[in-house]
């Protein structure tokens, strides 16, 4: 799973990569793909050449034969930060996962350590200092995060967590992405940031969150409760806003709902606005407008250089992909990225795992603690854990 022959430069041609799997599952479509045609980096390259150099490597290719030739990658939280997209051998659209990922050694590994990168004294602490930034600044919304390391006793099989993911998440995008330091991303976003398909575009934002329980009669309150709050309400609206202003300068017309619905996955409750539009060119493609709505506010914040401040200031660890965007495009223009939560970073036989949570005025810091324990359980309950976010049994072992 390392590709670890991947040149730096903006364009490798690079061969022999046919171990790497790369996995994006959306409602619509499972994609899978193998090897490595090239790579592209944003290496010396400001973002709006980025996106044309992306662009121009899948039209060349289509034009020479590559019958759908697709870019797949993550962009980092911040976006200066180097960020690179593969263009796979061979990519494969399909309605289930396919055999040959499904037939790959299971391991059965042990949880042995659970280490945390931001401790929970950390974090509370971080969320004190927003809330009385928000008080005496133009801060109205920061989303502050934290992370913890897991150690297992075996390597962690990227594209077999993926499966789990997918079967444990099946209405979220679940991805597993090698990236060139031989890490590998692997996640079950619940987020859809952008997806373009010929001139229609759609977007769904999330921001106030409830822990989902078992019971759908506790889930239905919850929803209700979370829905009247005027709190969550706030740090959701501040997300739809934003991400309506952005699409709307590409957009002949877009809906712009008054009010949130709720959406459930296995872990959560979220508020959840759809929005879809239609594009006023044909010509703009799923990155542009993935560039063009990162980081929102529902990972970065409101206003957002201040909280890009705040969150450099208090949070006290690197979030890299984390907190970015991960998705594909093809050459033409179409794709779909996800907000790059619910996830980790694989480095042989220890995993980062991430998770955040929006601060406003009203957070309570116990409570932002617990929704980011509760966040962490997507990823927990895939590695084997329970809901409780600590290992039952020093020596539990893991179906992945
Ligand atoms: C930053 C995360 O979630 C975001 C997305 C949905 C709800 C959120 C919230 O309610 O705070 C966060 O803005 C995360 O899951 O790590």
């Amino acid at each position: 799973m390392n590709p670890k022959n991947i040149d730096q430069k903006n364009i490798e041609q690079t061969t022999d990569q046919s171990e790497i799997q790369f996995i994006f599952t959306s409602q619509h479509k499972i994609l899978t793909a193998t090897g490595v045609k090239q790579t592209l980096s944003n290496e010396g390259l400001n973002t709006p050449d980025f996106i044309k150099s992306v662009k121009s490597h899948l039209q060349k290719l289509k034009i020479a034969g590559h019958e759908n030739p697709i870019a797949i990658g993550s962009i980092p939280f911040d976006i200066n930060q180097k960020t690179e997209f593969f263009i796979p051998n061979n990519c494969l659209f399909s309605d289930d996962f396919p055999s040959d990922t499904s037939s790959l050694e299971t391991d059965t590994t042990k949880l042995i350590a659970l280490s945390q990168v931001t401790g929970e004294k950390h974090f509370k602490g971080a969320v004190n200092k927003a809330l009385s930034l928000s008080e005496n600044t133009q801060l109205d919304k920061v989303v502050l995060s934290r992370a913890i390391d897991v150690q297992t006793e075996g390597t962690l099989n990227a594209q077999n967590m993926a499966r789990v993911l997918h079967q444990q998440n099946p209405s979220a995008y679940t991805f597993s992405i090698p990236q060139s330091n031989g890490t590998t991303l692997v996640g079950a976003s619940p987020e859809l940031l952008v997806k373009k398909q010929g001139n229609q575009v759609s977007s769904n934002p999330l921001a106030g969150s409830r822990k989902r329980t078992n019971t759908t009669k506790q889930n239905k309150l919850l929803s209700e409760e979370l829905w009247s709050c005027t709190k969550d309400r706030f740090e959701h609206k501040l997300v739809a806003d934003a991400v309506y202003q952005n699409l709307k300068p590409f957009c002949n017309d877009l809906n712009n709902p008054k009010a949130p619905s709720i959406i459930e996955t296995s872990a959560m409750i979220h508020l959840s606005t759809k929005i879809d539009g239609t594009l006023s060119s044909v010509n703009t493609s799923a990155l542009d407008l993935a560039y063009a709505l990162h980081p929102t506010p529902a990972i970065c914040g409101t206003p957002a250089n201040l909280a890009k401040a705040t969150i450099q200031h208090l949070e006290g660890y690197e979030r890299a992909q984390f907190c970015g965007a991960v998705g594909w495009m093809d050459a033409d223009g179409n794709g779909e990225w996800v907000v790059t939560i619910r996830c980790g970073v694989i480095q042989q036989n220890s995993i980062r795992l991430y998770a955040g949570a929006g601060i406003v005025q009203g957070s309570d810091p116990s409570a932002e603690f617990s929704e980011t324990e509760a966040k962490l359980n997507t990823m927990l309950t895939a590695l084997g854990f329970s809901a409780a976010n600590e290992p039952q049994q020093p020596t539990q072992t893991m179906a992945i």
